[in-house]
């Protein structure tokens, strides 16, 4: 065992703050931290910053994100002001540029726009319902009744699922079997466009990351918080300190791979047992030019199988590139990370045969996430399960004797599953060091 490098070199009397994570929110809280003049030090399992925010550059002409991509509404989303720093240039997407196809591939006619229209109004009213009742119930369950008045039309039962896929379950990365219906939209929201990096989301984590002292490649297995000192074992070494920010991914933190001596406090537990870690996955192909229509940057599409490719991005309108992003989440984004690369590009292939016919060809190349079988992720994002409440992520967030402190998208719980969740959640961490 060695000891940390980079702590305790003059700084000792603002004490020794060690980050594990270098992810949004562990970067945010080590760079205010470093700011303030504290010693602090970020301890990273994989050998590169970002987390789920991954810029791909394995496409040059085309940095891609594999985790998150847009700024979020971007109207004073903390996000927008540090790309204007950076004045990182950015592309506006647009929900309004989509076209969906029916479950034949065929462009929805306006009557099947208005059909799916009346069914959205239907889910929402059925959701709004089930939050005024007493009980929570799963979303699933409150759109119960809707299924079985449905149940006769396959058109109809296959409308509402790819409602209820591309309107909840793909926003949330959950499966509508367990996210609770009272809370699965508790998050705030910023107000104004979605915008994606034409250099990729990484901008951002680059320019968080300037002069941090970032061990990579040590992943923790243990935190030991006594009441001097607190020690954090990793494969390699054990670094010390007076206290640790925690930002491990809610999956991580679930799964019990990394062990805390003594046990966090209960009610924590219970936070982590309760809240759901979802699933989202990407799948680009590129082809040597666009087939689809060239003035969209949306596609939907019914699936006759429930969540099956029903969301798709182009990136020819926004960037000028034959790109098609296909989405799959909750169940089926989990399932396909079993398949072979091959066997998920035949399937997305399939879907867009439907839709564009048989002349559809092969992409000349694909990238394609498997976010929950990430042991450093494991899953996407969090979300609110049956069972579990928004108070919930305050109780994750909270410190445990000045000695463990919690951030994360996770631990966020007006903007979790965000980067601006994750981002502020850093700055509230090391405002609270500060604080000390
Ligand atoms: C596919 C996908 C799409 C998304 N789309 C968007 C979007 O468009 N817009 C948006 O705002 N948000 C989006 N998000 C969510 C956003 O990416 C996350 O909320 C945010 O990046 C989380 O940051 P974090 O710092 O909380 O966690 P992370 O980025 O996961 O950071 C945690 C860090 O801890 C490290 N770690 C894990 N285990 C260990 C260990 N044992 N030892 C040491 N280190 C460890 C990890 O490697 C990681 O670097 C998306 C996420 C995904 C996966």
């Amino acid at each position: 065992c060695g000891t940390g490098e980079g702590i305790g070199a003059g700084m000792a009397s603002k004490g020794r703050t060690i980050v594990i994570g270098a992810g949004l929110a562990g970067l945010a809280a080590a760079r205010e931290l470093r700011h303030n003049g504290h010693d602090v030090v970020v301890v990273e399992a994989r050998d590169r910053i970002g987390g789920r925010l991954w810029t791909s550059s394995a496409w040059p002409d085309m940095p891609l994100d594999l985790g998150a991509t847009w700024i979020h509404g971007v109207r004073d989303n903390p996000m927008t002001d540090l790309a204007d720093t950076l004045q990182a240039r950015r592309l506006v997407t647009s929900y309004d540029k989509l076209a969906t196809y029916d479950a034949n591939g065929q462009l929805f006619t306006d009557a099947e726009a208005a059909h799916r229209e009346a069914i959205g109004n239907q889910v929402r009213m059925a959701l709004h319902n089930a939050q005024q009742r007493d009980a929570d119930v799963t979303v699933r369950q409150a759109v119960a009744a809707l299924t079985q008045r449905l149940q006769p039309s396959l058109a109809a039962t296959r409308l509402l699922n790819f409602v209820v896929s591309s309107e909840i379950e793909h926003e949330y990365a959950a499966s509508a079997h367990r996210l609770s219906a009272h809370w699965y939209d508790s998050a705030d929201d910023f107000e104004g466009d979605d915008a994606l990096f034409v250099r990729g989301f990484q901008v951002i984590t680059d320019y968080l990351a300037t002069d941090l002292p970032i061990e990579f490649s040590q992943v923790v297995k243990e935190i030991f918080w006594g009441e001097h000192e607190v020690r954090v074992f990793t494969e390699k070494m054990t670094f010390a300190a007076d206290r640790v920010v925690v930002t491990l991914p809610l999956g991580v933190l679930q799964s019990n791979s990394v062990r805390f001596t003594p046990e966090l406090p209960s009610a924590k537990r219970q936070a982590l047992a309760a809240l759901g870690m979802g699933v989202l996955n990407k799948c680009y192909l590129r082809f040597n030019q666009a087939f689809w229509p060239h003035d969209i940057d949306w596609l939907g599409h019914v699936s006759a199988q429930h969540g099956v490719w029903n969301e798709w991005v182009s990136f020819q309108r926004v960037a000028q590139m034959p790109i098609l992003l296909g989405f799959n989440a909750a169940d089926h984004g989990l399932e396909i990370e079993a398949w072979s690369d091959q066997q998920i590009v035949a399937s997305a292939i399939e879907t867009l045969r439907i839709i564009f016919g048989a002349g559809t060809p092969q992409p000349s190349a694909y990238q394609i996430t498997r976010w929950a079988t990430d042991p450093f992720a494991r899953g996407a994002y969090s979300y609110n399960a049956l069972g579990s409440t928004p108070s919930m992520r305050d109780t994750l967030a909270m410190p445990v004797d000045a000695k463990l402190f919690f951030a994360g998208e996770a631990s966020h719980s007006a903007y979790f599953g965000t980067t601006h969740g994750a981002y502020l959640s850093g700055l509230r961490v090391a405002e609270q060091i500060l604080e000390l």
